[in-house]
């Protein structure tokens, strides 16, 4: 049995996401109000795995995850792909004419900026999570709202299906990573999968820099599939490097870090995983 944290109440896509990547086992899902609830859940229990969203091909990065999990003890362990497709849904016996506030999760909210940007009249406010707010009209009766959730939610919470498909574009894809403490992270992952690593380190601020990092990394056949760069709080203009690559061979891998590893500095394994190659 697998117990994992996750951002939201039953419904919501961190549970269908928890559910896909631990397909073939017993889950059990710790719900957690928000994402500085589900590392300290975390930290207070380290048998606890946990399941966060990290980009969305519409939102983009989800900028505070990644602080969240550089300052926790925790590595990824593994990530999971999730085609998201919202409906609004209201109290049954509700019409679109009849709605003047929209509720949801702020990421989905903005994956659904066209829909709502054709309802200037309607109120948006955010929420916790998607799930969350159809439980909310369910639970309170709260008629002229819709919550914009996925269809499951709104059959768990007896909700209409006022409208479908209601993201800006289909291609419509959230990124999770699957976090474990430290300490589990070898008996949770099959050393031979591993495929892919996040890496996080800063660099001076000296010519080419960067460049010389990137260089290092395609000289040994290491494939850059995300870079993300934060400011660093107290040291103005000084930023912070998120780096995600692919590879084939583990050990031209290790050797690659020892190369970048002079040149950069505060440098962190965020972790060592399989990539998600499912095609979506
Ligand atoms: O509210 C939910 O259902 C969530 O799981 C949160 C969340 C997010 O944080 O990005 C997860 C995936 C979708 O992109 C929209 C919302």
């Amino acid at each position: 049995m697998k117990k994992v944290a996750i951002q939201g109440i039953p419904g919501c896509y961190h549970e269908m996401a928890a559910r896909s990547y631990f397909t073939n086992e017993e889950v059990e899902v710790e719900p957690c109000l928000t994402f500085p609830n589900l590392f300290e859940k975390m930290s207070k229990d380290d048998s606890l795995l946990g399941i966060m969203a990290i980009e969305n091909t519409i939102a983009g990065s989800l900028l505070q995850n990644h602080e969240l999990l550089r300052k926790s003890d925790l590595s990824i362990i593994g990530e999971y792909k999730l085609r998201i497709s919202h409906v609004l849904a209201a109290l049954p016996g509700e019409t679109l004419e009849n709605i003047s506030e929209i509720n949801s999760h702020p990421i989905a909210l903005m994956q659904c900026e066209e829909f709502l940007n054709q309802l200037p009249n309607i109120k948006i406010v955010e929420k916790d999570d998607t799930a969350a707010s159809a439980r909310e009209i369910q639970e309170k009766g709260l008629k002229g709202h819709a919550a914009i959730c996925s269809r499951l939610a709104a059959e768990m919470y007896g909700l209409n299906i006022l409208e479908s498909g209601i993201e800006t574009n289909k291609r419509n894809f959230t990124r999770f990573l699957v976090l474990a403490d430290s300490w589990q992270r070898d008996d949770l992952i099959n050393r031979q999968s591993i495929n892919k690593a996040s890496l996080i380190f800063t660099l001076p601020h000296t010519n080419g820099s960067l460049s010389k990092v990137l260089t290092i990394l395609s000289f040994y056949d290491i494939n850059l599939t995300k870079i993300q760069s934060l400011p660093i709080i107290g040291r103005e203009w000084e930023y912070r490097f998120y780096v995600d690559i692919t590879f084939s061979d583990y050990t031209r891998y290790k050797q690659s870090l020892e190369a970048i590893k002079p040149l950069t500095k505060d440098f962190k394994i965020q972790g060592e995983y399989a990539e998600f190659t499912e095609t979506l």
